[in-house]
């Protein structure tokens, strides 16, 4: 599919969506529509005709990428997922009675846009709970009575909205009868966008229609256009954030500061390192640790704050507990952008990289972070428990050191057995769960490392934890499909960081 780019499929901007309606577009024809729209401010474009036949569908289709050629606006197509590629569109759109999602994504690949419609909490629930990257964002509605769906779901209301809303970490865009005058009432439904069809189609003119909308979107906080351009149509430019990882080097490249630069710069972050020690570190071990004295480790972040502007911070091993309240005091006092920390304990290899009067220092740098990541032994250590064995356990201990550190949790699930590797986070006594299947391969060195800097580099761009962490996953999750075609050394070996472009 020609619009396609390598690398990992990008998050389309759902602030103003529109999907066309080819009577109600008349005479005019659908193209002109789009093409007044998009030049006014449309980020999204779904093409969607219940009664014209396939043939006609692509050829409209085609027209529609011509329209939509070197805009950046995605054009999707509703239902049927056979026409995606014949059309070139960069993805689908599809119904709760339309192809199983998992079968869409198995037929159209990585690299497009998936869609899925959703009418309820439980249909939220059932969507998130697919596996990570099956879907790229939620439809949700209709929130109020339409004629262009009329006869489907009951409407759900702006309160519907919101609780469908909270329920998911993916994307969501609200639909159904959304007008201009009534955008206020989803202000803080948290939704990413709105999607209209006879806002625009039927609007006499297209382009006034898609500026009164997103004049409206600004002054609800609705969606991208919120913060980027405002009323204007126009985005700000595109600015590439900074993410800074303070950790420990690993030379065999899988794990510590040299994971974490990979999987920034993979993401499209700029990447900064503080290292807090050299170890001697290969894939079968450690066998020696060499800690940077707590002082140089904050003269590093001093001098790097005093000139570079932080959008994102992972803290990876800290080794010593003189690091370690350092780097709490620093992170206290001095950084004031997110902060991921990996509480590293033992690399998967089972050498031991924190010392153990050092757990403490950990413990209490957890509190003044916004998300913590152990893995189930690290997890087990923080609580005092013993590591959890099931799925359920998982739950509990994730719920339970949340509460205890006052701050969000995610709990990996790589150690625990089953076909898929779950990571449950925890927040404010919410649990979402990201499923993903378990990889088959040794080369599991550096996944901890890899997706809690993932997920500081999607924080930075996206400023949402629910969906960085399912980003991060999902980047992880093909990372390590890939890395068998790495096989780096003996032992564990790293995953395939660069995997969307070698
Ligand atoms: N074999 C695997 N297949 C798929 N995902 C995995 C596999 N092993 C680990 N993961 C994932 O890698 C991430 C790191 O998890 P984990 O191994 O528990 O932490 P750590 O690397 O810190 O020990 C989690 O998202 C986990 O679900
Ligand atoms: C320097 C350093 N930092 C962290 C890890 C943990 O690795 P994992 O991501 O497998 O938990 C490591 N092995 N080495
Ligand atoms: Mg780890």
């Amino acid at each position: 599919m020609s619009t396609r780019r390598a690398g990992p499929r990008p998050r389309p901007d759902l602030s103003l969506y529109l999907v066309t309606d080819t009577v109600l577009c008349g005479d005019r024809g659908v193209p002109a529509v789009v093409a007044e729209a998009v030049a006014a401010g449309v980020t999204c474009v779904q093409l969607r005709d219940k009664t014209l036949d396939d043939d006609s569908l692509v050829a409209l289709g085609r027209e529609l990428r011509q329209v939509l050629a070197g805009t950046g606006v995605p054009l999707l197509v509703d239902d049927r997922v056979h026409l995606v590629e014949p059309i070139g569109a960069d993805g689908v759109h599809i119904g709760q009675t339309d192809m199983d999602p998992v079968e869409a994504r198995r037929i159209l690949g990585e690299g497009a846009l998936i869609g899925l419609s959703t009418h309820s909490v439980g249909q939220v629930r059932a969507a998130s709970a697919l596996p990570v990257g099956t879907v790229d964002y939620l439809g949700m509605g209709p929130v109020w009575a339409t004629a262009t769906k009329a006869g489907h779901a009951p409407p759900i209301g702006p309160d519907g909205l919101a609780a469908m809303r909270a329920e998911s970490w993916l994307p969501a865009v609200a639909i159904g009868s959304v007008k201009a005058h009534s955008l206020a009432a989803l202000a803080g439904s948290g939704v990413d966008g709105v999607a209209v069809v006879s806002a625009l189609c039927a609007a006499d003119d297209p382009a006034a229609a898609t500026r009164e909308l997103r004049a409206a979107l600004a002054r609800a906080g609705i969606g991208r256009t919120a913060s980027a351009g405002g009323a204007s149509g126009k985005a700000s430019p595109h600015r590439v954030p900074s993410v800074l990882s303070i950790a420990g080097s690993d030379p065999s490249g899988g794990a510590g500061i040299q994971a974490d630069l990979k999987a920034f710069s993979a993401l499209g972050a700029h990447g900064c390192a503080v290292l807090t020690a050299l170890t001697a570190q290969s894939t079968q071990g450690v066998t020696g640790i060499h800690p940077v004295p707590a002082a140089f480790v904050r003269e590093q972040v001093e001098t790097l704050l005093a000139d570079v502007r932080l959008d994102a911070v992972k803290v990876g091993m800290l080794g010593s507990a003189e690091v370690a309240r350092k780097v709490a005091a620093l992170v206290r006092d001095r950084v004031d952008c997110p902060v991921v920390l990996d509480p590293v304990m033992v690399s998967t290899a089972g050498s031991r990289l924190l010392a153990t009067d050092a757990v403490e220092a950990v413990c209490a740098l957890a509190p003044e972070v916004d998300l913590v990541t152990p893995n189930g032994p690290e997890a087990a250590v923080m609580l005092g428990a013993a590591e959890a064995t099931t799925l359920a356990e998982q739950r509990e201990q994730a719920v339970a050191l949340a509460e205890r550190l006052g701050t969000r949790v995610l709990l990996k699930g790589g150690h625990l057995a089953g076909a898929e590797s779950v990571d449950v986070l925890a927040e404010e006594g919410r649990l979402r769960e990201l499923r993903a299947p378990r990889v088959d391969t040794r080369n599991t060195h550096g996944t901890g490392c890899t997706l809690s800097s993932a997920i500081a580099a999607e924080h930075a761009h996206h400023s949402d934890w629910g969906v960085a962490v399912g980003r991060a996953k999902h980047y992880l999750t093909r990372a390590l499909q890939e890395a068998d075609g790495l096989d780096i050394g003996a032992g564990p070996g790293p995953v395939h960081h660069f995997h969307p472009w070698w």
